[in-house]
């Protein structure tokens, strides 16, 4: 596939609101997830209500507000579901002092509207909404695979358009909505601008991520696949690249556009032709005490946990082969969400009774 390298960093803007036939649009998405791993989906309202979207913001907010002990009411576990407070997740061990400047809520599955873990009571008082809004981001995530199996062309025998989002339907799974808060940094906290981060060097570990954040709330760089030097070289000196929330074209629609990028599932699975690309979220440069106050909000997408991660039928996929055997084959999505929720949670889930401890001192 002839690929047209934009500016550096110059992520696509994408519709997939169907003002275009669709193989157009997949093969624009397939092209931005092979190239940057990255994409923007132009967000007018379409696929999900500009109100539904600043709901949740005004939710999170109300939910981080709440006092700690309220919040540590439904600290989080094993099932990856729960609240983390500040540094409890370290999401790159090798170039940290600390862990990550932020504190996250990780909402499982809702069963017929109700969540499968403990809430607080500003939660509760809005699962319905966030019920509501993890079926809409679900729904976004389908049209997406759908999108990307029209794109990758999947032999038609094996299913066609439907075979990556069948994957991800009819089972539990490992997708969550994660509200995510990076504070300012308080007068009297040990803060070291030059080392600290709000998000550690990291790729997303599924299929794909959908990524909302607020206009004036800057952070995410990417290391763009094509200036990656060595594979696991993350530090402060590789190209990291700043992602804006608004990017030109979109200053003036009702809402930022939603950022999608690929996790490594689905890289494996597409034999490296997606690319999981590596990000993380700064403090701005300006700004005392790391400037003001982040929210943003992810849905991370995964197949349903008992699926086999066998290659995807795709010529484009299988002309990539699999001579080098990642070993990922062999596992299913969920053998492979708990190998990396395993690196990153330090701690959490080691065999031992102080494991409880561990994320309470958080
Ligand atoms: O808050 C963000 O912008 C990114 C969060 C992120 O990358 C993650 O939670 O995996
Ligand atoms: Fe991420």
């Amino acid at each position: 596939m002839a690929i047209q390298n934009p500016p550096q960093g110059q992520i696509p803007v994408i519709d997939i609101s169907g003002t275009r036939p669709d193989v157009e649009t997949a093969e624009e998405l397939v092209k931005a997830a092979s190239t940057y791993g990255f994409v923007y989906i132009k967000n007018e309202g379409k696929d999900i209500p500009v109100k539904v979207i600043d709901d949740i913001f005004d939710v999170s907010k109300k939910f981080f507000s709440s006092p700690t002990e309220e919040k540590a009411q439904c600290k989080i576990t094993e099932s990856n579901r729960g609240w983390s407070g500040m540094h409890t997740e370290t999401l790159d061990a090798k170039n940290q002092r600390v862990g990550d400047f932020k504190e996250a809520m990780n909402l499982g599955e809702f069963i017929d509207g109700k969540a499968q873990q403990p809430l607080t009571p500003s939660l509760i008082e809005h699962e319905k909404d966030l019920a509501n809004f993890h079926k809409y981001c679900h729904d976004m995530m389908l049209k997406i695979l759908t999108l990307f199996s029209i794109g990758l062309k999947i032999d038609e025998e094996a299913g066609g358009s439907s075979w990556i989002p069948a994957r991800h339907q009819g089972g539990s799974s490992g997708c969550t909505l994660r509200l995510l808060h990076y504070p300012s940094i308080p007068a009297d906290s040990d803060y070291q601008p030059s080392v600290d981060i709000r998000a550690g060097a990291h790729s997303d570990y599924g299929s794909i991520t959908l990524l909302f954040q607020r206009p004036g709330q800057p952070g995410l760089e990417i290391i763009p696949p094509e200036t990656r030097t060595s594979e696991r070289d993350f530090g402060p000196t590789a190209a990291w690249t700043p992602v804006p929330v608004c990017p030109p074209g979109t200053e003036n629609d009702p809402s930022p556009p939603i950022l999608v990028n690929i996790g490594d599932l689905l890289s494996h699975w597409t034999n490296n032709l997606m690319k999981s690309t590596v990000h993380r979220v700064v403090f701005p440069k300006e700004g005392k005490h790391g400037g003001e106050d982040r929210y943003s909000i992810a849905y991370f997408g995964h197949p349903v946990g008992s699926t086999v991660l066998e290659p995807i039928p795709s010529e484009m996929v299988r002309a990539l082969g699999t001579s080098k055997g990642t070993g990922v084959e062999a596992m299913t999505a969920d053998e492979h969400l708990m190998s990396r929720l395993k690196a990153t949670y330090l701690g959490m889930y080691r065999d031992d009774e102080q494991k409880d401890e561990k994320v309470a001192a958080a």
